[in-house]
């Protein structure tokens, strides 16, 4: 069996980076997943108050859009530091939320997929070739954590 997840409102819509589980992050505090790693793509940028717009948006799609507004730039190495970056957020969303942390460790091994129709990236795309890095967190982080709490169990 196969995770397939991709909306908030679908089944398993809290491993979406879109689902309304906040993350804190050096003092600060980011309503969405997608708000934290959108406004990433501005760090070192020279004008990075849009950095702040964005973790302000009303909503992770606002937040995305203004991430991917292509009259802006983005930090150059942003293809070098993006999964490291989204990364650090999914396991915080994770370790912080402990009622979904639950439905990640219930998932066992089961390969989880992000069902995007349109990125070939996160995602599988639409017709399920694609590199689903999204789904290849969400499956190590679930293996990062369980071995945190056998740690914790066993000492
Ligand atoms: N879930 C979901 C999306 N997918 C998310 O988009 C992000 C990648 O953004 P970018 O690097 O700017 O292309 C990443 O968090 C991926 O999981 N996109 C959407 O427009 N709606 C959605 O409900």
């Amino acid at each position: 069996m196969t995770i397939y997840f991709y909306k908030v409102d679908e089944p398993y819509g809290c491993f979406s980076n879109f689902s309304p589980h906040g993350i804190r992050r050096k003092g600060l505090h980011w309503p969405t997943v997608e708000h934290y790693y959108q406004a990433h793509k501005f760090i070192g940028v020279e004008d990075e108050s849009i950095i702040t717009e964005i973790r302000n948006a009303p909503t992770p799609d606002e937040a995305a859009k203004l991430g991917r507004d292509p009259s802006r730039t983005i930090r150059s190495n942003w293809d070098w530091v993006k999964l490291g970056i989204m990364r650090e957020a999914v396991l915080a969303k994770f370790l912080t939320h402990l009622e979904i942390q639950a439905i990640l460790l219930a998932t066992e091994d089961l390969l989880i997929v992000e069902d995007s129709p349109t990125d070939y990236f996160w995602g599988c795309g639409a017709d399920r070739t694609g590199q689903n890095h999204l789904g290849q967190m969400l499956m190590s982080v679930r293996e990062e954590i369980r071995g945190r709490l056998q740690e914790k169990a066993s000492s």
